[in-house]
């Protein structure tokens, strides 16, 4: 891996039999973190991102078969990790979950325990990992709960997570986290479920944690106005594919895949878009047990070419400029977008 590399993913495959058949949700999926950078992947509900998170944490559901490919993280400390060749729920893997990888969800009860208090959960994580005593550990904590602008953290430490608002819990969650100063955050949806106000503050918060400690962040979502906000790459999923990578301007300015351009006018823009009905992306995500041949875009593609998109899957375009698009026509858009 070069040196900037944090996390590496090659060709991962995961699969979920069913009696229907076999469901390819994540199909081939190649990206990388570099340290210190927000990624954001973006792709309508059901293209393999929160699956696709869960095999580098080794979180796969019980029914997901890890079927191919490898994950590597080679944290601060200058350790390399095989993520891909460890055990699930080993010894091993929960040193890393703990050590080098944090993670937020939409809801932060899925990362809080309810009978347990703020402060007694973050405390115990930092007692495990960092090895601090008790009183330190506490210090510690209330620290955390400072850091992501919790008012009166040492009273919050005592606190149950039903005692606080959602934007509170979503706070609490992320100082957990980040308590044992990863080097990768993996963030789900995290502010799909709050107010704009609040996803705005949560948003800020988690752009000012990155920058005080440089840690990397790959953050999902379905929602374009938030990867402009955070993200300095992104990486666009459908169908359990990477369909482009680029860097946050080039996905916006630049997009090359006719996916990705869908997916951007369907964007309410501010001032132009009130009171007009807004361009939706055509025809449904195909059903995961009949995958298109071809492209599995092309039957909602405006561009696809019968005989070609329908019949040869596209490989991957690589751009001087680091951007990647899996569409036959990619060259074309890249020419349209530079005339
Ligand atoms: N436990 C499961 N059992 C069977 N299939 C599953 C399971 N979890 C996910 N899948 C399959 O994997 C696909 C990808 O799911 P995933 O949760 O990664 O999508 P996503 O892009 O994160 O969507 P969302 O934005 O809705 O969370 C799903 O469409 C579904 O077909």
């Amino acid at each position: 891996m070069p040196a900037e590399r944090l996390l590496d993913l090659e060709d991962v495959h995961v699969h979920f039999p069913m009696r229907e058949g076999l469901v390819k949700a994540v199909n081939g999926v190649t990206y990388h973190v570099d340290k210190g950078e927000v990624l954001g992947i973006v792709g309508e509900s059901g293209s393999g991102k929160s699956i696709t998170a869960r095999a580098i944490m080794r979180l796969l559901p019980r029914n997901a078969q890890a079927a191919g490919g490898r994950i590597r993280l080679r944290p601060r400390t200058g350790e390399e990790f095989e993520l891909s060749a460890l055990e699930r729920n080993s010894r091993a893997v929960r040193q890393v979950r703990g050590n080098h990888i944090g993670m937020i969800f939409q809801e932060p009860m899925t990362a809080l325990s309810p009978v347990h208090t703020i402060g007694d959960q973050i405390c115990r994580t930092i007692q495990l990992h960092m090895g601090l005593d008790k009183r330190a550990a506490r210090a510690r904590a209330a620290d955390l709960l400072a850091r992501v602008r919790m008012p009166r953290p040492q009273q919050m430490l005592d606190n149950y997570p039903h005692q606080l608002s959602g934007g509170m819990r979503q706070r609490a969650m992320i100082a957990l986290a980040i308590s044992c100063n990863p080097s990768l955050l993996i963030a789900d949806e995290p502010t799909t479920a709050l107010d704009v106000t609040t996803e705005a503050q949560i948003l800020d918060l988690l752009r000012e944690l990155q920058a005080e400690s440089g840690m990397a962040i790959v953050f999902i979502t379905h929602n374009f106005g938030v990867v402009a906000d955070i993200a300095d790459r992104v990486a666009v999923m459908y169908l359990g594919r990477i369909v482009e990578t680029a860097s946050v301007d080039d996905i916006f300015y630049a997009p090359k895949h006719p996916y990705t351009r869908a997916l951007l006018n369907s964007i309410p823009r501010l001032g132009v878009d009130q009171g007009r009905r807004l361009p939706t992306i055509p025809g449904m995500v195909p059903d995961p047990f009949s995958v298109p041949a071809g492209c599995a875009f092309n039957p909602r593609c405006t561009h696809a070419v019968a005989g070609v998109c329908d019949v040869e899957t596209p490989p991957q375009r690589q751009f001087a400029n680091g951007q990647s698009a899996r569409c036959h026509f990619a060259d074309t858009f890249a020419e349209a977008a530079h005339a």
